[in-house]
């Protein structure tokens, strides 16, 4: 598994970024391999809404997963067991085709005196998920970073996602779902911690 986590750049960061007139300029190419006039009236505007939208879809590589997960919190009165946030449903794109993978990410881990705010940890899920990615990667990076910042007992990471590579061309097989995991800690450890992490995910009551 590859538990590369791209580094962070900032915007201004990197100086090989193409410019924006550059990008726009490689949607026209784009258009025209395709077969398409990239100067018929409904198309004059697309390169720049392409490029736009890349902006969106792709704002992962702009953002810094450490610094999102930065802030923690102490006072939760001893709570010691699992925090599970699941059904956080993400788009990405995958880093072979660069079209969609849509999916859920079920994200637990065991508190060792601090915890995260909730909001933060779908936060990640986007930051990763708004970058070229293999369902793979994601899975490592998202669980590799809350253990690195949280330090908590144990992370189990599980995603269930649909590649449109996979629907859409090549193979073209609607409705499978690629589940991948990860765990590290007291769930790597033990047997039965993953099997209430899984009993968690499908039915809610684990014990
Ligand atoms: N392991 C893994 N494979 C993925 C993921 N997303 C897409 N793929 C696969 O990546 C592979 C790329 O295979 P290649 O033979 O290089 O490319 P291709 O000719 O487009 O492959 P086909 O999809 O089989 O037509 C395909 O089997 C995809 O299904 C992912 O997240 N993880
Ligand atoms: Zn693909």
């Amino acid at each position: 598994m590859d538990a590369t986590i791209h580094k962070f750049r900032d915007a201004s960061g990197r100086e090989d970024r193409p410019s924006r007139t550059e990008a726009e300029d490689a949607v026209r190419t784009l258009l025209r391999y395709i077969g398409e006039d990239e100067m018929r009236e409904g198309l004059v505007d697309t390169p720049a809404r392409v490029v736009k939208a890349y902006d969106e879809m792709f704002a992962g590589y702009d953002q810094d997963p450490e610094q999102i997960l930065g802030r923690t919190f102490e006072d939760v009165s001893g709570y010691r067991d699992m925090v599970l946030i699941r059904d956080i449903v993400f788009h990405s794109h995958c880093e072979h085709h660069m079209v969609p993978i849509h999916g859920r990410a079920h994200i637990a881990y065991l508190p060792d005196g601090k915890v995260l705010g909730l909001s933060k940890i779908a936060r990640l899920v986007d930051a990763f998920a708004h970058r070229l990615q293999t369902q793979e990667s994601m899975t490592a990076q998202i669980a590799d970073q809350i253990q690195g910042v949280l330090k908590p007992q144990g992370v189990a990471v599980m995603i269930e996602a649909e590649h449109m590579c996979m629907v859409m061309r090549g193979i073209r097989r609607e409705g499978s779902d690629t589940v991948t995991t990860a765990f590290t800690g007291t769930f790597s450890d033990e047997v039965a911690e993953r099997a209430r992490f899984f009993d968690l995910i499908r039915t809610g009551s684990g014990r």
